[in-house]
């Protein structure tokens, strides 16, 4: 495949970036890729991996002279990041971020951008419960989506680059606005993660499913939601507190929807959910009929892949 940039920074080296930069490596999609972590202890372990061609100790360092600068850290420090960075940045350079929040990040970013850099944001829906330097792999990305956030006025070319980038790491990528951007994934992601996170604690809280029971008969749908509310805490912490609107708005939609499947269940109301759960059950078919599904082949090969 075609070099896309010459010349990289990925600034947070967990898994979006250490999965960027093993899928820019093994298809050429990137000349010379640098990197810069705030730990030591995760500079150092991506020294040992060979993670980045270049760890740089310092921000400054590590964003001279790149033409694609990436933020790949929690969404809550993406602000103090680019006013850190910011007076380094080369002329013409295209700055983007992977964040799963996009208009408080637009917000925190753009106003300590100079005006002779691009500003892309991005977000890949692509992701593990794995977080950390050692837990990305190329494919991650392969037949997912990467939602492009361009602010209005954005040069078309850079936002062409950077599409071809992601699209380098077998993304399907789209266009889209922050706030409406915010309120999809607020459905498809975050909501649903909130509802794994409590409904793990509720398991925890109860005392009579003890630990070991837990892990014995959680083979179906309690699995899954351990896997999800095993995700980071900090990532997700951020994640809440920055897209708090529409979070709030979907799990507002959700409680009342609770409730009325409470009451169906209470009264005996077999009807009701026989008719929601048949409504509920046709999406799923229509996520696969949509070639959505690539939970169901064995896609990821690193260490960071899916249970
Ligand atoms: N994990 C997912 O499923 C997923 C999917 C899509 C997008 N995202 C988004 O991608 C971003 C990165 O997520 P991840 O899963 O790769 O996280 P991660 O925890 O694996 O990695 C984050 C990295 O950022 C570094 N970091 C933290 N604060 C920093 C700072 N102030 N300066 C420099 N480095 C700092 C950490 O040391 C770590 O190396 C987040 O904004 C997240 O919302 C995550
Ligand atoms: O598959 C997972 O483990 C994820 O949590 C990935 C997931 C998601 O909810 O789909 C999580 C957060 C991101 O912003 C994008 C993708």
């Amino acid at each position: 495949m075609a070099q896309v940039y010459e010349r990289v920074a990925l600034i947070g080296l967990g898994l979006i970036a250490s999965s960027m930069f093993w899928a820019m490596k093994r298809d050429g999609l990137a000349g010379e890729v640098t990197g810069y972590a705030r730990s030591a202890e995760t500079r150092e372990t991506a020294r040992e991996i060979g993670l980045c061609d270049r760890v740089c100790d310092s921000i400054a360092e590590a964003v001279d002279g790149a033409d694609l600068i990436v933020l790949c850290v929690p969404v809550g420090v993406m602000g103090d990041v680019a006013a850190e960075m910011a007076p380094h940045l080369k002329p013409g350079a295209t700055v983007s971020d992977v964040g799963s929040v996009k208009r408080d990040v637009i917000e925190k970013v753009s106003p300590h951008l100079p005006d002779n850099v691009h500003f892309v944001p991005a977000h890949p829906l692509a992701g593990t419960e794995h977080s950390g330097p050692r837990s990305g792999f190329p494919e991650l990305f392969e037949n997912r989506w990467c939602l492009l956030v361009p602010v209005e006025g954005t040069d078309p070319d850079a936002i062409a680059r950077l599409r071809a980038l992601w699209e380098g790491f077998g993304a399907l990528v789209e266009e889209m606005d922050a706030e409406h951007h915010d309120l999809v994934v607020a459905v498809t992601s975050h909501a649903p993660h909130l509802i794994a996170y409590t409904m793990v604690g509720v398991a925890d809280d109860l005392r009579r499913v003890t630990d070991s029971e837990v892990i014995k008969y959680s083979a179906g749908g309690f699995r899954d939601f351990t896997r999800i509310a095993a995700s980071d805490p900090t990532m997700w912490r951020d994640v809440f507190l920055t897209n708090k609107e529409a979070t709030l708005e979907i799990l507002g939609r959700f409680t009342e929807e609770l409730f009325a499947l409470q009451r169906a269940i209470r009264q005996g109301d077999g009807e009701h959910l026989h008719a929601y759960f048949t409504r509920t059950r046709a999406i799923r078919r229509g996520i696969i009929e949509a070639g959505q599904d690539t939970d169901a082949p064995d896609f990821g090969r690193g260490g960071g892949r899916k249970e």
